[in-house]
């Protein structure tokens, strides 16, 4: 049947695959729709459903079998930065482990850029990010770390994305050494209340495994007070061994817990008892980076954990903003099938932000899209490193 055209509408046509993503989380089912067209009305989806049935409109894009996707949601990242660690990222390729000490060079570069600067180079990374099909991203802070720098970082993340995130307790800064619990009093106190008006979450860098970061006390004693805050929380647990991380973020009903690398059998456990509420996080590009062992994604799954993909584009562990590699490495280094793998980095990592506006597309919805020069979601690990994804403007002048 043919419904009343739509005034001031863009009607997207000649999609070969929708994929929605509406269905309930646990059975993640990307609720295909084939030969499929939507109409886009004032940035939202007025319309979904077969092509033969579509609605006339004032405009119209032929996708010409073109698969169309929620756009990614990429909740990890720590965009705001200055300087550069490629050397760092060689000497891993020959050996060099990973322990987060490297941070400090990028904490160098950041505290002597301007904010005119700071706010260029997050723009652009946005801006490629949005060029590979991601529509809502999560910020960082956390290369300040004086509550003056950690303000501004996320001032200048806020005019881009309202999913912003205090990471004041990143690492213990170099001129801190030594004061580690005067660091996490400067955090908890007079920075905490600097950066809550500029974040919706807290993060914390969990890891008994670096001397450089938190201890489960420490981080503890950071996120409570987040939390008091009005905050809600994020974890870095369990990257780069065994740790607290897990078990903390669920005693504390976060919303997520990243990375979650090494995981025995009680914490995954505790993941699944949380599912729902807190989301397992994985950000393989950091293990690709880092030549480290990829999280057992298929052991989560099969477990119930709700599970989400992010990016984590930083300047140590994972220079990529990229969702697709991230899903391709899903696919092929953690036993993900390709259908989870955009379930997690769509609606899963909408979950993860506590948002289900997005990473899906029904009526009523933005139309936040991802167009794939492919006829399917298979292709985006099938033909990895090739740049088939892009954000779909449906604005008049992309529309013929
Ligand atoms: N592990 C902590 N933070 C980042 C890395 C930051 C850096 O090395 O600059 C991560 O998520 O991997
Ligand atoms: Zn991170």
């Amino acid at each position: 049947m043919t419904a009343a055209p739509a005034a001031g509408a863009t009607l997207v046509t000649g999609i070969g695959e929708l994929v929605t993503c509406v269905a309930e989380p646990r059975d993640r089912d990307l609720g295909i729709v084939r030969d499929a067209a939507l109409v886009v009305e004032d940035g939202r989806v007025a319309w979904l459903g077969p092509a033969a049935d579509a609605p006339a409109a004032d405009r119209r894009l032929d996708l010409e079998g073109r698969a169309v996707l929620p756009g990614f949601v990429d909740s990890h990242s720590h965009l705001v930065f200055d300087g550069d660690r490629a050397a760092e990222f060689a000497a891993r390729m020959t050996g060099e482990r990973y322990d987060g000490g490297g941070i400090g060079v990028s904490v160098a570069a950041t505290r002597a850029a301007d904010d005119d600067r700071l706010r260029e180079l997050v723009r652009r990374r946005v801006a490629e990010m949005r060029a590979q099909g991601t529509t809502t991203v999560e910020i960082k802070g956390g290369y300040g770390l004086t509550v003056a720098d950690e303000a501004r970082s996320l001032r200048i993340a806020r005019e881009l994305t309202p999913e912003t995130t205090f990471l004041g307790a990143h690492v213990v800064p170099p001129e801190a050494r030594g004061e580690r619990a005067a660091y996490v009093e400067l955090v908890t106190g007079p920075m905490l209340d600097a950066c809550a008006p500029h974040a919706r979450w807290a993060d914390v860098f969990c890891e008994p495994n670096s001397p450089h970061a938190f201890t489960e006390e420490e981080s503890r004693a950071v996120l409570v007070a987040a939390r008091d805050a009005g905050l809600g929380l994020r974890v870095h647990g369990n990257q780069l061994g065994p740790g607290p991380g897990v078990q903390l973020a669920v005693e504390l009903g976060a919303a997520s817990v990243d990375h979650c690398t090494f995981l025995d059998d009680a914490d995954v456990d505790a993941l699944v008892d949380a599912a729902g509420t807190t989301v397992a996080t994985l950000l393989p590009g950091v293990e690709f980076s880092t030549r480290s062992p990829y999280p057992d994604a298929r052991r989560l799954l099969d477990a119930g954990v709700s599970v989400a993909l992010a990016t984590d584009c930083n300047p140590g562990t994972c220079y990529s903003s990229s969702m697709p590699f991230v899903i391709a490495l899903a696919v092929r280094e953690m036993g993900m099938t390709p259908g989870e793998a955009v379930w997690a980095a769509t609606r899963g990592s909408a979950a993860s932000l506590r948002r289900d506006d997005v990473g899906r597309i029904a009526v009523g919805g933005p139309a936040d899209l991802a167009v794939l020069d492919a006829p399917s979601h298979l292709h985006l690990a099938y033909r990895a490193g090739v740049p088939i994804a892009r954000t779909l403007v449906t604005t008049p002048s992309a529309a013929e």
